[in-house]
């Protein structure tokens, strides 16, 4: 595509700088017409060059040669007389526009022409064709970005490494014609300047509506996030973990609401579903107990100990199998979810083992469900005759511990040894005696037990709950 340089397109037109349209309009202007124009034009230079020799500063850069380039014409010009200076600038315009002509192609030529006549401005001052080809190059500056910024470097680097005075900045044309520089006069100096001001103008456009955005995202993107200092780090650390235990208290709190409050079918279904809710109880549980002065399993493995290590023992509701580890008795351990692999999963109402196959049924904290009756049930079954049963549980899940005894009695037991010493839960032996003794229709209001529910410790005590209910908690707090 064409790329119209801007020097052509403020040339004035009256200095015969119209280097395409010069071969054929020479030929046609009437000469002293021309003769006259030129003669107006060189004294108009002469004075514009005495003006000049006074106030144009020193310009940076190789820009200096043109500057002396200017001195000297100015010398000149002062030196000789407004006629004869008239005609050796006529002639050397006219001559250097003939130069030009033969090296331009014949598209660009016409093209030149076209904006010559177009742009061609009159005497003095910018014209309206100038000013519309400023907006042309403004237009074609955003519509042809590389073209535009071809042009600027180029214009850069010519005034850069140009050696010569006053050249144009290379376009193919100009190129093409490099002698034609040593011949520009004042005014094409001057704008000849002012065009490379412009072409740098043009190239602003481009920098701050396509380049700086693109500078801007990529230091966005590429800038890293302020690196946090350590003790931010740590704060942020410690509110998440803060965070996630109150998350988890909260969900064991409701877990555990659940087992004691419905059957334990209803129990099983719940860990099947979310075997991770599981996981998340037996956190819970751990962290509570922990806090415990002792956990009632410990105690149960320390009475076993002291037994033969033959007898067989059924653990109902083991959780992570800790009795089984912490005896050599062969155990047999079931629960509603897996947390090792000894643990045969089941609903501890029905396990699957043989009527009168163990010495030893145990229940640690794990009287859970509304239906506590079919657990000890099932206990007797599976129990030998005089086997023993040992139950530790919460102790303020009791209301009455005699009402207790004596529904479990009615059950097929007998209580053999009780501790109610400890502050957090109570320990029972019984020996099997026998099959139950109340028909399944019976009511055996004594074994219904407290839920043990756990207060959240942010609450406000007041509002926690009732004394009474308080009272049954306490030993799962401390
Ligand atoms: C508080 S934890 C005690 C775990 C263990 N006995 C201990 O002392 O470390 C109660 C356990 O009994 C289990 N459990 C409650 N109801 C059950 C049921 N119907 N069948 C089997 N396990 C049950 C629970 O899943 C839980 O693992």
């Amino acid at each position: 595509m064409f790329e119209e340089p801007e020097w052509v397109e403020a040339a004035p037109a009256i200095v015969g700088l119209r280097p395409v349209t010069t071969q054929v309009q020479a030929a046609t202007a009437p000469p002293v017409k021309g003769r006259k124009r030129r003669h107006l034009l060189a004294t108009l230079r002469a004075l514009e060059a005495a003006s000049l020799s006074q106030q144009c500063p020193s310009l940076p850069g190789s820009d200096s040669e043109e500057e002396e380039e200017v001195g000297r014409k100015k010398r000149h010009f002062q030196r000789s007389s407004l006629a004869n200076v008239s005609k050796e600038v006529g002639k050397k315009r006219k001559g250097k526009c003939q130069k030009q002509a033969p090296f331009i192609s014949d598209s660009e030529g016409k093209e030149v022409e076209r904006t010559c006549h177009r742009q061609a401005p009159p005497l003095g001052g910018i014209s309206a064709g100038e000013e519309k080809g400023k907006r042309k190059c403004q237009e074609y500056s955003y519509l042809h970005p590389t073209q535009s910024l071809n042009s600027v470097d180029q214009t850069v680097h010519n005034s850069r490494t140009s050696t010569a005075t006053l050249d144009p900045p290379k376009s193919s044309r100009e190129s093409a014609s490099p002698n034609s520089s040593h011949t520009l006069s004042r005014k094409q100096w001057r704008n000849r300047q002012k065009n490379k001001r412009r072409h740098k103008n043009k190239f602003r456009p481009l920098e701050t509506q396509d380049q700086v955005p693109l500078k801007a995202s990529i230091e966005e993107t590429e800038v890293p996030p302020a690196p946090k200092s350590d003790s931010q780090e740590t704060r942020a650390g410690a509110l998440r973990a803060r965070m996630t235990q109150r998350l988890d208290g909260a969900r064991f709190r409701y877990l555990n609401e659940q087992l004691y409050s419905g059957p334990s079918s209803a129990a099983q279904c719940l860990f099947q579903e979310d075997p991770e809710a599981f996981l998340l109880y037996h956190r819970g549980f751990q962290r509570q107990v922990k806090k415990w002065p002792l956990h009632p399993v410990d105690r149960i493995a320390k009475d076993l100990r002291q037994k033969p290590a033959s007898l067989v023992v059924a653990d109902f509701g083991c959780g992570d199998c800790r009795l089984a580890s912490s005896v050599r008795n062969p155990v047999h351990c079931f629960d509603l979810a897996a947390l090792d692999p000894r643990v045969t999963v089941c609903d501890m109402a029905q396990v699957p083992l043989e009527d009168e196959s163990v010495d030893v049924a145990v229940f640690c904290l794990s009287l859970m469900g509304t239906n506590i009756r079919d657990f000890l049930e099932e206990a007797n079954r599976v129990l030998k005759p005089g086997g023993l049963l040992k139950v530790a549980e919460v102790s303020s899940r009791f209301e009455d511990i005699r009402t207790f005894l004596g529904a479990v009695t009615k059950l097929g037991f007998k209580v053999i040894y009780k501790d109610l010493t400890n502050s957090h839960f109570f320990l029972f032996d019984f020996e099997k005696t026998g099959p139950p003794r109340v028909g399944p229709k019976a009511q055996l209001s004594g074994l219904k037990l407290q839920p043990c529910l756990y207060k959240h410790s942010s609450l406000p005590k007041a509002a926690r709950c009732k004394s009474s209910i308080r009272k049954r908690i306490e030993p799962l707090e401390s």
